[in-house]
């Protein structure tokens, strides 16, 4: 399991971009990949509810809707009110810089939901947030804000404008005044080969009507949009969703590539191949909102045997929890059986 510990920020406030565009010993801009404000992020106990409008008499509402408002027998009786739904349910980890965590979980798990806490993003209007979330063991600053890239699942890119001209525009629109145009540009084209975008940085980004890049390609424009404001801290929303095997294991190793420069990565993933899930350092599966396990992804498996559950064929871990998560493993692994076991093994150590 990862330490507990999470680095301490430097004091002050560092620029990510020096303001004054200094270069080193060697007139180069200082590293854009190199994380210069390492985060480390926990949250504990973290839970989220929303309210939901619900009926007494089910499907009451739709059949007012085919009888013009006008009650039926069985209606009567029947009154709108509020139920609160559980999305998030008690969930703890943490992730150092340096660390990729991924979340898996079935679809509706809470994936995006627990993304948009950790980035900041949850609306406290639409529900109720509790729990602890910190980031260098403090509560999240605006500066941590500022550190922060997201990547969403439906990126907004402009069609008609090449991988190049999207992220040298990006560059002129985002990043400090105090930069020159000409550093803005080399911040462009050195993020474009970071990302392995140079062979494709003439050609349009493309949507369903005019032939672009590839989806592979559209993903990583998306990662390197982000990339540009040189964040400590990258939140992705599924972002092998709809590649192949290949590409979504280059996409994966090219994330833990910046981890690897002291970057803090979350991403959340719904079916990883086994070669992508050794790249993870750690795992958070999510399963109706709780979390059936945290901590190694080398470990998983090995915790799950010891309380009782192994696949009897060698399987792709990541195949096995989510089997785990959605109940399907075996005729006894339900979730809530999974989760008593869970709590009574919790419980004995
Ligand atoms: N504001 C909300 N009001 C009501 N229900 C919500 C709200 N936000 C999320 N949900 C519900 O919470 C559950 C979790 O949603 P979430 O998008 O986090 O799941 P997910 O694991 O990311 O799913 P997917 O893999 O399909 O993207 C879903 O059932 C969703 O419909």
């Amino acid at each position: 399991m990862p330490g507990f510990g999470g680095l301490e920020a430097p004091n002050g406030d560092i620029p990510r971009h020096s303001k004054d565009g200094s270069r080193d010993s060697r007139g180069h801009l200082p590293s854009l990949m190199a994380s210069s404000y390492p985060i480390a992020i926990k949250f504990i106990d973290v839970c989220y509810k929303v309210k939901v409008q619900g009926t007494d008499t089910q499907g009451s509402s739709i059949k007012r809707m085919f009888t013009h408002g006008s009650s039926t027998p069985s209606d009567q009786g029947s009154t709108a009110r509020n139920q609160e739904k559980t999305i998030l349910n008690n969930i703890t980890g943490m992730v150092s810089p340096g660390e990729m965590l991924a979340i898996l979980g079935p679809s509706g798990s809470g994936k995006s939901t627990l993304l948009n806490a950790l980035a900041g993003r949850l609306r406290h209007d639409r529900g109720n947030f509790s729990g602890t979330m910190l980031a260098n063991n403090r509560k999240p600053s605006k500066q941590i804000a500022k550190r922060t890239g997201f990547v969403a699942q439906d990126d907004v890119l402009y069609p008609h404008l090449t991988v190049r001209e999207t992220l040298v525009f990006c560059s002129l629109l985002r990043l400090p005044k105090t930069l020159s145009t000409k550093d803005k540009i080399s911040v462009a084209e050195s993020v474009l080969s970071e990302l392995g975008l140079s062979k494709c940085e003439n050609t349009i980004i493309g949507n369903s009507f005019m032939r672009g890049i590839s989806g592979g390609e559209r993903k990583r424009v998306s990662i390197a949009h982000e990339m540009l404001i040189n964040p400590s801290l990258l939140i992705l929303d599924e972002p092998t969703s709809g590649l192949d095997s290949t590409a979504a294991h280059r996409l994966v190793s090219i994330l833990g590539s910046l981890a690897q420069k002291g970057k803090t990565i979350v991403t959340s993933m719904h079916q990883p191949s086994s070669r992508v899930y050794q790249l993870f350092d750690s795992v958070l599966v999510l399963s109706e909102g709780r979390s059936l396990y945290f901590g190694k992804g080398s470990e998983a498996m090995g915790y799950f045997e010891s309380i009782g559950f192994s696949p009897s064929f060698p399987m792709n871990p990541a195949d096995f929890l989510l089997d785990l998560a959605n109940g399907t493993w075996a005729s006894t692994s339900s979730v809530s059986f999974l989760l008593h076991e869970l709590a009574e093994s919790t419980r004995m150590n």
